[in-house]
């Protein structure tokens, strides 16, 4: 079929000879009928999409498909009942944040204005009266034109040199007859201004007399203004982008060296049916193109050359974004061309910067995406990571969350700055644990804090667990739950920047990476929320456990396809949604997947550290008023002895001290935990298992009798000899140390 369609000619040759001939067969009547057909069916040809061709040198083309089948859907109620309503309220004003910020623009803008011409007024008055004389003139000129009927005197003259005497006397007749009355209409006119004159100069001066003689100078003026010198300065500049056409768009796509669109191209698809619907303005920003891309050729296949893309349109690459709308199916292509280059756009000023509250259950002010559209984050029932090669805007990220939640008052924070630059320093005047490096100490403080949390977990669940069915109908926290102290279910936020060092930590990795996988998949529904933020998003950085079960993922700039599935989640970079088109001057500039149905587009608010500080002592104050500070921004300390006196194996002498010298596992972890509830309530057999690596322990099969059962059985446990051995070789290793 497709040979077929290739041999035909696809040049209408005897279209074009007919076009240079006009003469040959000006005579003939158009058969109006038949000519719409041939012109359908040259359309038709065009089009390579419709695939529907049976190509024949010699016959006519038939069309494969039916009659029927080709014929456009009938209206039907199911289909008006599948049809997408489009929203009654414009999105912009269903927002408040959205609908205030623009109502504060557009009074930014008047009030500017006024602001702007008001000061100048000398300078217009100036202006006004330098040129009243000449708008004088220019009045009384045309006055003048138009009483003697000016304008027909070259219609006159040439009348009188063509000697057309009936046509000169017609219009000699017709300017009689208009000079009368315009004479007429004179008199009393110039009767009224002579005697206003006269009672003006006559009359002492008044406020109606100024008034009139300032109205009539400012008319003068007016009248008087050079069309290339307008009165008004210009009070905002603006820099109107070009047009995007559909003729510009297909041939960026053409250059973009995409298989399936070349093959088109040269079959001779001009691309006019490329666009199921004309280019618009969209939101005032940009210009908004959807594309049927040839047959066989995907979006993201145009996503992935971005950059190409943006050089054919001749654009900034900030100004370019493709995005595939896999809605409709995977070769539509959605492009928006906004008019500023997002990544130099000044940042919109972010809604909560100077007042306002947030309710973590609700959606909160996060960034714009490229139409400048607001994007909001809900943190409540999820947890969050945030990727991306260094230096794209992460720790921002992270702290504009942690800001969020700061400015609700019943949110404990949990900040780990693993960085150590001081990045959330600011937010240590609300934090109920904060702590920033990634020094032995630090981490201690940090595995404190994380086990605190793990018991809490359990806490929180055991509380929701027995609440009754109507104050907790989804066994979740609710915000009524939320905001009732006595059960202590108030939200919890834990940021931590630079995760890695967490789950890579030789001693508490382990732990760290337990607890968190918990905290990912328990936390949410009893309102603990994680963030984790990395520069390296692999498996070892990000433990699968943790990144599968995130919701909300924030994907800056990131390198190759593995890292852009491991923070936006599986096969996101099939389906084209691709952080990996993001360039370096991109920062701050990410998608945003898990907040709405699609990953968008999203730049995050600008914070930088002083305004973060100016909002975290505001959402101090409310929390103050409330009665939450708590625990460090209260100004409790944290005993990392408990930690850092490395009482493991001496604790495991004294579990295992009497009675048989062989024990399972799992005895020692009871034995454990009633010793020191506080530090080993939770330890799983492998973090124990770990925690004795470092002392050159191995667990071992020991024979022992199930307590339950009453059975005896080979499991692995620990011998009594092996830890008087570790307890032994340390002391005299610091015995050693200490003599030298
Ligand atoms: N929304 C934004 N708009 C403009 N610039 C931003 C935005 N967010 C961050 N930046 C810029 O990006 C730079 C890097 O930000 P940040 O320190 O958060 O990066 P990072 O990815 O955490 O880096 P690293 O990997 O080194 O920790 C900042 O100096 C900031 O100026």
């Amino acid at each position: 079929m497709a040979s077929n369609d290739d041999d035909r000619d696809p040049v209408d040759w005897e279209r074009y000879e007919d076009e240079l001939n006009p003469d040959a067969d000006s005579a003939d009547v158009v058969d109006l009928d038949k000519e719409r057909q041939r012109r359908d069916q040259a359309d038709t040809d065009d089009e390579p999409r419709t695939g529907l061709l049976h190509g024949n040198p010699d016959t006519e083309t038939v069309l494969v498909d039916s009659v029927a089948a080709q014929r456009r859907p009938r209206f039907t109620l199911s289909g008006l009942r599948d049809a997408r309503r489009r929203p009654i309220v414009p999105g912009w004003l269903r927002s408040r944040a959205e609908a205030t910020g623009n109502a504060l623009w557009a009074l930014g803008l008047l009030g500017h204005t006024l602001a702007y011409h008001g000061i100048r007024l000398p300078k217009y008055g100036a202006k006004v009266a330098w040129r009243a004389p000449r708008g004088a003139v220019r009045m009384v000129r045309s006055y003048v034109w138009w009483l003697f009927d000016l304008e027909g005197v070259p219609y006159r003259q040439a009348t009188a040199r063509v000697e057309d005497a009936d046509m000169y006397l017609k219009l000699a007749r017709q300017r009689d007859r208009r000079v009368r009355w315009r004479g007429i209409v004179t008199v009393p006119v110039a009767l009224g201004l002579v005697l206003a004159a006269v009672w003006l100069a006559t009359t002492p001066a008044t406020v109606t007399g100024w008034a009139a003689i300032a109205a009539l100078v400012a008319l003068c003026g007016i009248v008087g203004t050079p069309a290339d010198k307008p009165l008004l300065d210009t009070a905002v500049v603006r820099t109107d982008a070009a047009p995007l056409t559909s003729d510009e768009v297909v041939r960026a796509l053409a250059t973009l060296r995409i298989v399936g669109i070349d093959r088109a191209i040269r079959a001779g698809d001009t691309g006019k049916r490329w666009f199921p619907a004309p280019i618009q303005r969209e939101n005032g920003a940009g210009w908004r193109a959807e594309v049927e891309l040839p047959r066989g050729v995907t979006a993201t296949e145009v996503v992935e050359k971005r950059e190409e893309l943006a050089s054919a349109l001749a654009r900034p690459l900030g100004c370019v974004w493709p995005e595939a709308n896999a809605e409709v199916h995977p070769g539509r292509l959605v492009l928006f061309v906004a008019d500023r280059d997002m990544s130099r756009a000044k940042p919109v000023p972010w809604p909560l910067l100077k007042t306002g509250l947030v309710d973590l259950f609700k959606p909160f002010p996060f960034g714009t995406d490229p139409r400048g559209r607001l994007v909001s984050l809900t943190l409540m029932f999820a947890s969050m990571i945030i990727g991306s090669i260094p230096r794209m805007g992460k720790t921002f990220t992270l702290r504009l969350a942690l800001l969020g939640a700061a400015l609700d008052p019943r949110a404990w924070l949990y900040a780990f700055d693993l960085k150590g630059t001081g990045d959330l320093s600011p937010l240590e005047s609300v934090c109920h644990r904060y702590r920033a490096g990634d020094d032995d100490d630090d981490i201690e403080y940090a595995i404190i804090a994380m086990r605190e949390l793990r018991t809490e977990l359990r806490r929180r669940t055991k509380v929701i667990r027995e609440l009754p069915r109507d104050l907790c109908p989804e066994n979740k926290v609710t915000p009524e739950l939320a905001s009732r102290k006595t059960l202590g279910l108030q939200p919890i936020v834990i940021g931590v920047d630079e995760c890695q060092v967490w789950f890579e930590h030789p001693v508490y990795g382990a732990e760290f990476e337990e607890i968190c996988t918990d905290l990912v998949k328990r936390g949410p529904a009893a309102g603990i929320v994680l963030i984790l933020a990395t520069q390296r998003p692999d498996a070892k950085s990000l433990p699968t456990g943790i990144s599968a079960n995130a919701v909300l993922r924030f994907c800056l700039k990131v390198m190759g396809h593995l890292e852009n599935d491991m923070v936006l989640g599986t096969s996101m970079h099939k389906t084209g949604v691709r952080a990996t088109m993001f360039s370096r001057r991109d920062r701050g500039i990410g998608y945003l997947a898990g907040e709405g149905d699609d990953p968008q587009i999203a730049r995050t608010a600008y914070i930088d550290g002083p305004t973060a500080e100016a909002i975290v002592t505001r959402a101090r104050a409310a929390r103050e008023r409330a009665g939450n500070l708590t625990g460090h921004a209260a100004g409790q300390t944290v005993d990392t002895l408990t930690v850092r006196r490395d009482t493991l194996i001496d604790d495991l002498a004294i579990v295992l001290g009497t009675g048989d010298a062989k024990v399972w596992t799992e005895t020692v972890l009871d034995r454990l935990a009633g010793l020191r509830p506080e530090v080993y309530a939770g330890l799983t057999r492998d973090q124990l298992t770990a925690a004795l690596k470092v002392h050159g322990i191995k667990t071992k099969q020991v024979w022992g009798t199930d307590p339950t059962t009453g059975e005896g059985a080979n499991r692995r446990g620990i011998d009594r000899a092996d830890i008087t051995a570790a307890i032994t070789k340390r002391d005299r290793d610091q015995g050693g140390r200490a003599a030298s």
